[in-house]
């Protein structure tokens, strides 16, 4: 059970409370957005899954809540994750352990809905490890110059492409479709239609300059085979326009398509450049670019995950070569989990049981959560000296069977 900071309790926060959520969401991350703007803006929440933390007055000081992402794509298969997420705790009442009061609640509440894991995108990343999330899933950020050459790819000059206004009702399912079968490791979508409506929300009031967002979409013989989301804001300087082009998510379905998504997102009117966020490090772009380094690639931490449930977690993924080795974890969070556990598995099978026998690998939970998605490897954690082998050869062997040919990636932040 929880264990509540002194002078607080934790509580159920329905839609009832909205507006008091809203406020502690308003002093966690403040913005200069009007009231109204703000009290319109659509809220994600499913409110069976959100909490909060009340003062000795009865003042509500902290909230947080999670999605369902029932079958989160992961190495070779699904799990049933909780995405952690509006972790707010007004600054009148923070360092006195709250966070770690309502970690402790969330963990409880994953475990008992039997969703194996949780991940979340991290405001800051010093929060997290502490928790036992692992980062996971690194993303990429491009700065693209305007016109900049891509290499060709057959078959890109058949890809029809449509350049509008998005109209949610319209353009969802097209986006929901695409979006959902994408299947990398990592990759969240939005399983609630609220979640939905809120991401392709546009308000007048959040965007910055830019213009209303706006969509390519492809389609192949009449087929959608991808789309773009996307926002221009134009600049004049004193000797030629310098707009910038924002890129919310683009989605291909084939290299045919990314390639002519590309092209017209790099190329438009007025614009000095596209500035694209949260690329899988592999993403396609990469290798289209005939000049990665003029796009000054920078790599930031993305989706962070923490096995709540982990027999279960690592047997809902696959291995990409036959392992079988003992792991020796330590959890102070979650009991459960620490221990030593036999990890029999190969790319169409994973066993995961208790044992007494030796360790190959001594590590914590952190970072079987960092190596879980299948982009980060256990030799790069061990020479950091965060994974300790005591058989020889066991981070090798483990560093190929967690690892995966696809690298991890999500195109939001939620
Ligand atoms: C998944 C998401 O939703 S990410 C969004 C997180 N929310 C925000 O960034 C909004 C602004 N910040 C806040 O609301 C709060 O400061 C929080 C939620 C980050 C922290 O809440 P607190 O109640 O102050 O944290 P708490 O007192 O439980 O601290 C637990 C530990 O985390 C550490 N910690 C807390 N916040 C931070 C931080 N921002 N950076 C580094 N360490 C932190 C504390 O020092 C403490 O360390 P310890 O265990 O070694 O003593």
């Amino acid at each position: 059970m929880t264990t509540p900071t002194p002078g607080y309790r934790t509580v159920t926060v329905d839609e009832a409370r909205k507006a008091d959520l809203l406020t502690i969401d308003r002093w966690a991350f403040p913005s200069g957005l009007p009231d109204g703007a703000f009290a319109a803006l659509p809220v994600p929440l499913s409110w069976d899954r959100t909490r909060g933390v009340r003062s000795g007055s009865g003042d509500l000081v902290a909230v947080h809540s999670s999605y369902p992402f029932q079958g989160l794509p992961v190495p070779g298969g699904t799990v049933d994750a909780a995405g952690l997420t509006w972790v707010g705790v007004h600054p009148g009442h923070r360092r006195r352990g709250i966070l770690r009061t309502m970690i402790t609640d969330h963990l409880e509440r994953t475990s008992a809905r039997g969703e194996a894991v949780s991940v979340l995108t991290a405001s800051e990343p010093s929060i997290y490890g502490r928790f036992g999330y692992g980062s996971a899933c690194p993303a990429l950020r491009l700065t693209v110059p305007r016109g900049a050459a891509l290499r060709d790819v057959p078959g890109a000059q058949d890809v029809h492409l449509e350049i509008e206004t998005l109209d949610v009702a319209r353009h969802a399912p097209t986006i929901r479709a695409l979006h959902g079968r994408v299947g990398r490791p990592g990759w969240a979508t939005r399983t609630t239609t609220a979640l939905e409506a809120s991401f392709l929300h546009d308000s007048e009031h959040t965007r910055d300059g830019h213009e209303p967002l706006r969509v390519v979409t492809a389609s192949l013989d009449g087929t959608p085979t991808g789309y773009a989301l996307f926002r221009r804001r134009l600049r004049w300087e004193d000797t030629a326009a310098s707009g910038t082009v924002s890129v919310v998510e683009a989605v291909a379905r084939d290299a045919a398509t990314a390639r002519a998504l590309w092209g017209a997102l790099l190329d438009m009117d007025l614009m000095s450049g596209t500035e694209v966020g949260l690329l899988p490090v592999d993403d396609v772009l990469t290798h289209l670019l005939v000049d990665l380094r003029a796009a000054a690639p920078r790599l930031k931490d993305h989706v962070w995950v923490r096995l709540v449930d982990l027999p279960a977690a690592l047997r809902a993924r696959r291995y990409a070569a036959p392992v079988h080795v003992v792991l020796e974890v330590a959890d102070a969070m979650v009991p459960a989990n620490a221990g030593r556990w036999r990890l029999q598995g190969g790319p169409d099978h994973a066993e995961v049981t208790r044992t007494d026998a030796d360790p190959d690998l001594v590590l914590d939970v952190r970072e079987l959560g960092t190596v879980y998605l299948g982009g980060v490897s256990t030799a790069a954690l061990h020479a950091a000296g965060l994974v300790r082998e005591v058989t020889a050869g066991a981070v090798a062997r483990a560093a190929v069977a967690f690892g995966w040919p696809t690298a991890p990636g999500c195109s939001w932040v939620f």
